[in-house]
């Protein structure tokens, strides 16, 4: 039986999202699928340039030329087994409809997502006016207790952006991305312009905000370690793929792509034994013309006959998924044993 835990709240399938800049596009999404229950926090984590933020201004529909999703269907599910609508097909009215009511984003740098000549009262009130029909009354009462959940005072309303500081700035961001209690909240690596303590209060906030609210979280980062504390379920993307999926702990202690292991080795543990931190060899390849076979190959320890050839599917491997030959051989083998013996 599906609980409502394991309800879909997000499908996205066959995902392609090129830049059209110059004559050979980059092709910085290409054929991503993915699942986002209701409730989870699903981490999507990769180097710089993979397409992390591509996709998901794609899946939101905030991308701006000369960005153009070019295939795939982003289906968001309504409550009580309404039938899901896909995203891509929208208008800029149904989409309005649904911007903070249901999907909220909070962007990296805060300066940008708040406006630098109204005070924090007066964005809250629009918001919240607008969306919510509050009264201007209603509207900054309400304010105040969403400042007040992420620890900012209420007196803070009467603030301009530029007279807080930075981790301030943030928790009023993600206040105001909670202002209309959204489904889904996109965090694109919010804590990057803050210190490590008040990232680690700040992720702390949104995940105690999570468990009483009951939101589903999509949290962008190159930080594997970090994903490893907040997120029920991480997307490993590697040049514009999904390569491996599942349960955050298990990739983390059991990785099944080498990619996944050596971004683990490039990020100390948060918790737990220090570990000697490794570099990855090399770098991502160029979007615009992908190496042939699997992209990683070229920086792969493992990589063997296969490889440098055919692209590797996302194959379901355990409780997740993994897009690599030496798993694919080893089922290959698996399934050829079976049907021999
Ligand atoms: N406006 C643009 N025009 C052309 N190419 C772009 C544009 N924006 C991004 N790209 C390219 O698309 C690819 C994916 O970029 P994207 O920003 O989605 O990656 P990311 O994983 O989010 O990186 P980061 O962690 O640095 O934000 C990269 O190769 C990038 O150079």
């Amino acid at each position: 039986m599906t609980t409502r835990h394991q309800e879909p709240l997000l499908t996205v399938r066959g995902l392609h999202v090129d830049y059209f800049d110059r004559a050979d596009p980059v092709h910085a999404v290409s054929g991503v699928d993915l699942t986002l229950l209701r409730g989870e926090t699903l981490g999507i984590v990769g180097e710089s340039g993979c397409g992390k933020s591509t996709l998901v201004t794609a899946v939101t529909r905030l991308e701006r030329p000369p960005a153009v999703t070019t295939a795939g269907s982003v289906l968001f599910h309504g409550k009580d087994g309404a039938p899901p609508v896909d995203l891509l097909t929208l208008t800029d009215r149904q989409l309005g409809a649904l911007r903070w009511e249901k999907i909220a984003v909070v962007f990296q740098s805060a300066m940008n997502a708040l406006n630098p000549v109204l005070r924090l009262g007066a964005q809250f009130s629009d918001v919240l006016r607008r969306h919510r029909g509050l009264s201007k009354k209603e509207a900054l009462t309400r304010a105040g207790e969403l400042l007040g959940m992420v620890g900012i005072p209420a007196d803070r309303l009467r603030s301009y952006a530029h007279e807080l500081s930075g981790g301030m700035r943030q928790r009023a961001t993600i206040a105001l991305a909670l202002a209309c209690e959204p489904d889904l909240v996109v965090m694109d690596e919010p804590t990057t312009a803050v210190d490590v303590v008040m990232q680690r209060q700040i992720l702390r906030q949104v995940s105690r905000l999570k468990r009483e609210l009951g939101f589903s979280v999509i949290f962008i980062t190159h930080d594997l370690s970090l994903l490893i504390e907040i997120a029920d379920r991480i997307a490993v993307m590697y040049a514009g793929k999904v390569v491996e999926t599942g349960p955050a702990r298990q990739l983390y202690t059991d990785p099944k792509h080498p990619y996944t292991e050596a971004l683990r080795g490039a990020f100390p543990p948060l918790h737990g034994p220090r570990r000697e931190i490794t570099g990855i060899p090399g770098s991502p390849p160029g979007l615009r013309v992908l190496p042939q076979g699997c992209a990683f190959h070229p920086r792969c320890a493992h990589r063997f006959e296969p490889c440098d050839r055919t692209t590797p599917p996302l194959l379901a491997l355990g409780a997740g998924e993994a897009a690599c030959h030496l798993h694919q051989t080893v089922r290959g083998e698996e399934d050829h044993h079976a049907r021999v013996s």
